[in-house]
């Protein structure tokens, strides 16, 4: 599907999506429970429909998951029973590697798939950790990449790894770890990246009333723990899908644009309003009311390092494109191991668009003086991520922009194209 979006301007309120971090946890950590957890206000998105088919498979069910859904109930599985079938991941980086650990937990083989994009993404100091903790994890064409075959039963123990591919696999030794017997201890050989999708691990961990600790160095799960969040756990709404929102105010509020359901959590990504306010946005956080406001501004370049919030990059490219000096996005080679090369892909698509950029291994740097934005027609690159900064770029480009693969906006938000219409973006989808 394509988008086709017109030079516009956006006004009035709109309503964050809740969190694809915290469902896809939420989900799971119902599932590593015994009784039934309701949880209020998930994202129903297709990659957290892949961890909810990841819980029915290991025993648990998933109730209510239709695209409207306000709530969902899950009945855990407790202990993880080895699937009847193979286990299809999607598009969901988050839900496979999360999945790995559970299945280490289980006594037979779990085998775990996922689509072209996913099939080319890194596992394999994951797979390294889990048979470090005497299980079995192999990627069937021996590359760290899936299909991956994964079994246990492990029971703890302490295991090594870097922390610069992937956080989500702290999450996953973490969530797994407490329900081990021994527990898990992690420590971690280089700068852990996305750190704050730990902390956020760790905080429904802690609601959830499984105890976690950061050591500095490495993290630590004790085993025999139980997953209970008292019945109910309540989604909060996502910064990521925010700063899209928000991007879309800074380049063009007609008078002003307010996002609600923001309110504070764990999430590294809420830095996008500190991000804003440096580069000159008029822009207000009433915490309390978890409401943004943000009127369209002059921005100006600045440096980011996007080490803590690597899913900001595609937004910030585009806020560079149509800022005014150099934008220089720092710290950022674990972008490109997402659904696609994130850093070459902004490079590219928003060269077509008539930026100027460059692109090193770990920045790319946007050289706002020298860009001025075209409708061209885009690649989305089957990224949802990458569609929807670019349909952002095309609010503010000269003409129409068209990007392709429109649809994925499905992973994480959605109803994105219908916010922005309703908000009053110029977009047709065809
Ligand atoms: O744990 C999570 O929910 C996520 C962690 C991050 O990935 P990495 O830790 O692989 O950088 C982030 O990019 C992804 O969108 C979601
Ligand atoms: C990288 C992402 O998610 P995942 O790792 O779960 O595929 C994302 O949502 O940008």
């Amino acid at each position: 599907m394509n988008a086709d979006i017109g030079s516009s301007r956006v006004s009035g309120t709109v309503r964050a999506p809740p969190s694809k971090s915290y469902t896809h946890r939420a989900i799971l950590a119902a599932g590593y429970g015994d009784g039934t957890t309701r949880i209020e206000r998930p994202l129903v998105s297709a990659d957290t429909r892949a961890t909810a088919r990841a819980v029915e498979a290991f025993g648990g069910r998933v109730e209510g998951i239709a695209d409207d859904s306000e709530r969902i109930e899950v009945e855990g599985f407790g202990h993880p029973e080895t699937p009847a079938d193979v286990v299809d991941c999607a598009n969901s980086g988050t839900t496979m590697r999360l999945v790995t650990a559970t299945a280490a937990l289980a006594e037979g083989l779990t085998v775990l798939t996922g689509d072209g994009s996913l099939r080319s993404r890194p596992h394999g100091p994951l797979l390294a950790a889990v048979e470090d903790l005497g299980g079995r994890a192999e990627s069937t064409r021996a590359n760290g990449q899936a299909p991956l075959v994964v079994g246990g039963p492990v029971d703890g123990g302490r295991v090594s790894m870097p922390g610069d591919v992937s956080s989500q696999f702290v999450t996953a030794l973490l969530m797994a770890g407490a329900r081990s017997e021994a527990g898990i201890e992690i420590d971690l050989e280089t700068e852990l990246k996305s750190a704050p999708y730990v902390e956020i691990t760790r905080e429904l961990l802690a609601d959830f009333g499984v105890e976690t600790e950061n050591g500095g160095k490495g993290f630590a799960v004790a085993g025999g723990q139980a997953y209970d969040a008292g019945g109910e756990y309540r989604v909060p709404g996502d910064f990521s899908s925010i700063s899209y929102l928000l991007a879309a105010g800074a380049l063009a509020a007609d008078d002003e644009l307010t996002v609600e359901g923001a309110r504070p959590s764990a999430q590294g990504d809420s830095a996008i309003v500190e991000i804003l306010d440096r580069m000159g946005a008029e822009i207000a956080w009433e915490r309390d009311a978890g409401t943004i406001s943000i009127a369209r501004s002059p921005l100006s370049g600045v440096e980011i390092d996007v080490g803590d919030t690597p899913d900001l990059l595609p937004t910030l490219a585009v806020l560079g494109a149509a800022a005014d000096g150099e934008t220089r996005l720092v710290n950022a080679e674990h972008v490109r191991y997402k659904e696609t090369d994130r850093v070459s892909a902004m490079a590219d698509e928003l060269e077509a668009m008539g930026a100027s950029v460059t692109e090193r291994e770990d920045s790319l740097t946007i050289h706002g003086e020298d860009s001025a934005l075209q409708g061209a027609r885009v690649d989305g690159r089957g990224d949802h991520r990458i569609v929807m900064a670019l349909a952002i770029a095309g609010l503010v480009a000269d003409g129409t922009t068209t990007v392709a693969g429109a649809e994925h906006v499905d992973v994480s938000f959605p109803d994105f194209f219908a916010m922005l219409a309703d908000a009053g973006a110029d977009v047709s989808l065809d």
